[in-house]
């Protein structure tokens, strides 16, 4: 299998790193002026879009976030190339989700999103087959998890004496306002109740070391709690460690036999 990632940061670099045997890596795609440093990254040949590509990849794995996801997936859809993304959140913008869509039907192919830093998506989607499905996702992190977000609009990150609630709101708000820490929060909605009607927190916790994802779920099927504490990428306090594992096994199950 011949897969092309975008981006060269904390996930790329080790899903580059431990890709499964079946698979060779022909390039990564990154930002104009980035290419020396994607190199260096992934020992990747660098390239600035899908048809800047060296080969053709049969996966397009976005591990750029939503700005790599918005400039490279429309076009490599539209390609007939199937895209695996962390970048869930992107879809909170009605807009750019259609494009999305229409691009993978144009090309007779699909985007498959991540489970990313969270789990529990199964019943989600069980769930949200019956009726009055309700659930609440709640997201902490400790305050270095959030730097470079807008909890630093609200908060001093620095001088937390005790865990601050610094967004409150629907996921797909939460989804957008925050790009590179709420994509658990789209996630989990789009498996279950939906961007408006899933309801997120956002925490900044001094006293936790870990990346702690949690929901609470309500319906006719019965309740359920599932909670997270992901240990986060060397490369990055922002990521969680199995974000880059759930790249890992999407690969995998891509040509099982037999899948869970
Ligand atoms: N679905 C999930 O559960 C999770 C999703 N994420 C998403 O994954 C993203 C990446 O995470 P990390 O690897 O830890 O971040 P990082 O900051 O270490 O790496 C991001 C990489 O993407 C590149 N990039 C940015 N914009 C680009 C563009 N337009 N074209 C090509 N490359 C571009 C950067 O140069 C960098 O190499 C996060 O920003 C977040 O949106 C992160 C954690 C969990
Ligand atoms: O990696 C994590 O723990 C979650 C995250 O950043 C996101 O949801 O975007």
């Amino acid at each position: 299998m011949k897969i092309a990632l975008i981006g060269h940061g904390a996930i790329a670099g080790y899903v580059a790193a431990n890709l499964p045997a079946n698979s060779r890596l022909v390039g990564a795609i990154c930002r104009p002026g980035r290419e020396a440093a994607a190199r260096s990254a992934l020992s990747a040949v660098p390239a600035l879009s899908v048809a800047d590509l060296p080969e053709r990849p049969d996966l397009l794995v976005d591990c750029a976030g939503h700005a790599g996801l918005r400039a490279h997936g429309p076009s490599a859809l539209t390609a007939g190339i199937e895209v695996l993304s962390v970048s869930v959140g992107a879809l909170a913008d009605t807009g750019f989700c259609a494009e999305l869509e229409a691009a993978a039907r144009a090309g007779g192919t699909r985007l498959c999103l991540a489970s990313g830093a969270f789990g529990a998506l199964d019943a989600l989607s069980a769930a949200a087959m019956g009726q009055g499905l309700a659930v609440t996702y709640t997201g902490r992190k400790p305050p270095q998890g959030w730097r470079g977000s807008r909890a630093e609009e609200v908060l001093d990150l620095e001088a937390l004496a005790g865990p601050v609630t610094h967004f409150s709101g629907t996921a797909r708000e939460a989804a957008q306002a925050y790009p590179k820490n709420a994509n658990v929060a789209a996630a989990v909605a789009l498996a279950g109740a939906g961007l408006d009607a899933t309801r997120a927190e956002l925490i900044a916790d001094p006293g936790v070391t870990a990346n702690i994802h949690e929901i609470a779920a309500e319906g006719s099927f019965g309740r359920f709690r599932f909670q997270i504490e992901g240990l986060p990428l060397p490369g990055n306090p922002r990521s969680s460690a199995l974000t880059a594992l759930s790249l890992l096994a999407a690969l995998r199950q891509r040509h099982a036999a037999i899948r869970i």
